[in-house]
């Protein structure tokens, strides 16, 4: 929430303490509200009566965010009921409402006669609108929820009412936001079976644990935000679900969601892929194409594996950043285009900036936000979350009844340590469904490596030597098994990764066969 400026407060209105004094009130009153219709009427007549504005507004955001509904107004001292049909049926066209909601920012129009907003949402009365002030509002997982707005028939500076406004209607949005719960309380205990259902409530994801809670804050801040984002973890810990996430929950949900992975194609074929080509711009290009950014038009892209985009081709895409334009290849003429980039990357961005494999501009450019998923391991109980809601999906997938998870199964999971994260954890349930005969899950179902001992009963060279397998192994991985890449990467001679492995007992050829027995595996 935004603190009260009251320096601004106290030099722009005639009796501050007065003002105070009635905010104060107006905080009880809705306080004591019990009904969700009658706060809110109660928001837009405070905001009415203590900016002596003749009309506010309140708009909410429905469930998918994306639909904007005129839900309480106040005109001249009394209630305003306007027939439905004689209201936009949505508000998307409306710039001025939509722009404070995409920028999530609080706007202050003096001079509506002369400004560049139209403002048909805005009750038609003998006298015309001059002047408005429109605040979002957020709820108390600061969400943003609606927009409160206050209007005036004279040109009036209204931004002194902007820091307390806010807070009142952010007050009311966390009073509806618990009304709302009170309604939907179910009457009795929630199903004990579908209890890894309620944990789905971070934005589609599951996890409920405080490293897991901390990605759902940082994916509050932006869903509404039209900033780029950079997706950082491990290999496997669900970064394209969370970019997913953020488009599916934000603004851009009713458009398209393209995801690319920059390292699974030669650089001619992502450049062509990514920014489309004209007919005759190479052999082969028999007609125009659009590419993977006209897909995306008012969407997301998702860029995978940002690290390993070529150079020239970091150039280009930093030009669509600035400048909003595609120039497809082949072509002299550029277009517009507006689409919401999300990368993700299992490298350390900040260091290929360093040696010099990714422009400093762009990591700039790109890097505003970045959101680190935490792996498996930090996630605690998590894992039998997963676990279960892996198992419940896979019966499904299979079309046998639900299977019973022992003690020991569950137990046995969460001692491992997971380098393919939740992905491997995925894999590792397809799996043990299939040799299941019965319907209770056993460790022997699983099949991880035998030196899962507890942690805690290790020595502290084993839990090293533990750490620097999984290393190596996430590694391989990551560069197919390629020991040549894998040990310029660690930036180790190819001969000490070699006696590493051998001593640290990994089998190449094992962990191509692993990969390939989970990518079988999985649903
Ligand atoms: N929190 C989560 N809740 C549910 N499923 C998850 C979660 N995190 C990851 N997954 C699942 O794990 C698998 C891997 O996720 P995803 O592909 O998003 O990972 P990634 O980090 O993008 O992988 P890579 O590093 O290979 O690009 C997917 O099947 C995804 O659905």
């Amino acid at each position: 929430m935004s603190s009260l400026k009251l320096p601004s407060l106290f030099d722009q209105l005639a009796q501050p303490l007065v003002y105070a004094e009635s905010l104060l009130a107006r905080f009880s009153h809705l306080a004591a509200s019990s009904d969700s219709r009658s706060l809110q009427q109660q928001l837009v007549a405070a905001a009415a009566e203590l900016s002596h504005c003749p009309l506010a507004q309140l708009y909410l955001l429905d469930k998918t965010h994306t639909q904007l509904t005129l839900c309480a107004e106040w005109l001249d001292g009394a209630p305003l009921q306007r027939e439905a049909s004689t209201l936009p049926s949505d508000y998307k066209d409306q710039q001025l409402l939509q722009y404070c909601l995409f920028q999530n920012q609080v706007l202050h129009v003096e001079a509506l006669n002369s400004s560049l907003y139209a403002t048909p949402f805005l009750p038609d009365t003998d006298r015309s609108w001059r002047s408005l002030l429109c605040l979002p509002l957020h709820d108390r997982e600061q969400q943003l929820g609606g927009l409160l707005l206050i209007a005036q028939r004279d040109d009036q500076a209204l931004e002194a009412f902007a820091d307390s406004l806010r807070l009142l209607g952010d007050f009311a949005m966390g009073q509806l936001q618990l009304l709302q719960r009170l309604d939907n309380t179910p009457s009795t205990p929630p199903d004990i079976a579908s209890s890894t259902i309620s944990h789905q409530r971070g934005y589609g994801l599951i996890g409920d644990s405080p490293a897991m809670q901390r990605v759902y804050r940082l994916i509050s801040k932006v869903l509404h935000n039209p900033v780029s984002v950079i997706v950082a973890g491990e290999t496997g810990t669900g970064k394209e679900l969370v970019a997913r996430s953020i488009h599916d929950y934000g603004l851009r949900r009713s458009q398209a969601f393209i995801a690319q992975n920059c390292s699974a194609l030669p650089e001619a074929l992502l450049e062509s892929e990514l920014f489309g080509y004209v007919k005759g711009a190479f052999t082969g290009a028999n007609q125009d194409r659009a590419g993977l950014f006209d897909a995306a038009d008012g969407g997301t892209l998702f860029l995978d594996e940002i690290g390993d985009m070529p150079l020239g081709l970091q150039a280009k895409l930093l030009r669509v950043l600035q400048e909003g334009e595609l120039r497809p290849l082949g072509s002299n003429r550029t277009h517009k285009v507006d689409v919401r980039i999300i990368a993700a990357s299992h490298h350390d961005l900040r260091t290929l900036v360093d040696k010099g494999q990714f422009r400093e501009d762009l990591f700039y450019r790109l890097g505003h936000f970045p959101i680190e998923i935490p792996p498996l391991r930090e996630r605690g109980t998590d894992i039998q979350l997963l676990a279960r809601r892996f198992a419940e999906e896979a019966c499904c997938f299979l079309q046998r009844g639900p299977c019973r998870w022992s003690d020991e199964a569950l137990e046995h999971l969460a001692g491992y340590h997971f380098p393919g994260n939740v992905r491997e954890l995925k894999g590792l349930i397809a799996r043990a469904l299939l040799l299941c005969e019965g319907n209770v899950l056993l460790p022997e179902h699983f099949s991880l490596p035998d030196s899962q001992q507890p942690i805690s009963s290790r020595s502290l060279r084993e839990r090293l030597e533990q750490v620097e397998r999984n290393l190596l192994l996430d590694c391989l991985r990551k560069n197919q098994g390629n020991q040549t890449s894998a040990a310029s990467e660690l930036g180790l001679p190819r001969r000490t990764l070699l006696y590493r492995m051998q001593r640290l007992n990994i089998n190449a050829a094992d962990l191509r066969l692993k990969d390939r027995a989970q990518a079988q595996a999985r649903p």
